[in-house]
């Protein structure tokens, strides 16, 4: 299913403060199983749009269409995954995958299936009875991932999912997230400060300026698929890419703030 967002604004009213503009202007087309990533600033706006699109938060202006019909909040069709996770504390690891699915109507059969092979792919195996409070941010991570996963939306939307990942885990998800998404053809908007993950997920990345977010520029990523996350270290389109996205970031900070590589993570996140 295709995204279309189309002059999406959006203001925060704070009558002590002062408003927040966190979104100027933004257009973009994400088509039918396309992978784009969004990198900008910290604080510019970009989890502001992903629940814009997600339908957990209303635009001041503009709208989002999926599929070819305007949204009008959360629907079945997107699955997203919160930066902080948002799982039910009082349900276990197995419960909170199961949740979406019984919601969806599945059998409890489907519903078992479903959890045990998604529970599999993200290496929960033998933590399905715990609670989130027992479990580290990385497995809580893991399980808000195949939660989201499990219900088979045609839209994926990523708050930077893999941000609270240990290095190794990290790269073992990226390589999953990426496998997963050949396999599917799902359409992927993904939130992430990390240039290399960008890289190594997107056939396009949109670089957002400071808040309020405008879109800076597009960069179309043409390294070849599949792309294996050693090999495409050693692509020269990848550095020449790299430096450009590196640049484009670079620019949008202030200039009080320096060492941009504080923003960074290696592709393995390590
Ligand atoms: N519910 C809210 N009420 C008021 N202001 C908000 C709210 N949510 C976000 N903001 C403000 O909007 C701006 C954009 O926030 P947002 O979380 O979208 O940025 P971001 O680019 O995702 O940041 P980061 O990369 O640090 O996660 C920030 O100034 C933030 O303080």
């Amino acid at each position: 299913m295709e995204v279309q967002a189309r002059g999406v604004a959006k203001v925060f009213p704070n009558r002590r403060r002062g408003d927040v503009e966190a979104i100027a202007h933004v257009d973009m087309d994400v088509a039918p199983g396309e992978f784009v990533s969004i990198l900008g600033p910290s604080g510019c706006g970009k989890s502001t749009f992903l629940y814009i699109v997600g339908g957990f938060v209303e635009a001041t202006g503009g709208s989002v269409s999926v599929g070819g019909t305007p949204i009008t909040g959360p629907g079945p069709e997107r699955g997203i995954v919160f930066q902080e996770f948002a799982l039910f504390p009082w349900k276990t690891v197995h419960g909170n995958i199961t949740y979406g699915l019984a919601e969806q109507g599945l059998s409890r059969r489907e519903q078992q299936e479903r959890a045990e092979h998604y529970i599999h792919m993200v290496g929960l195996q033998g933590m399905e009875r715990l609670y989130p409070k027992e479990l580290s941010g990385g497995m809580k991570q893991r399980v808000a991932i195949a939660r989201t996963l499990a219900t088979d939306p045609d839209v994926l939307l990523m708050d930077e999912p893999l941000g609270a990942l240990d290095a190794q885990t990290r790269a073992e998800m990226q390589t999953e997230l990426s496998s997963i998404w050949e396999r599917t053809g799902k359409t992927v908007l993904f939130v992430t400060h990390a240039v290399e993950e960008a890289l190594f997920f997107s056939d396009r990345v949109v670089v957002f300026s400071q808040r309020p977010a405008r879109i800076k520029s597009v960069v179309d990523v043409e390294i070849p698929r599949p792309r294996d996350r050693k090999g495409i270290l050693r692509d020269p389109r990848f550095a020449e890419l790299h430096h450009h996205l590196w640049d484009l970031l670079h620019e949008t900070r202030p200039s009080t703030q320096t060492g941009a590589a504080t923003a960074e993570a290696p592709v393995d996140g390590g």
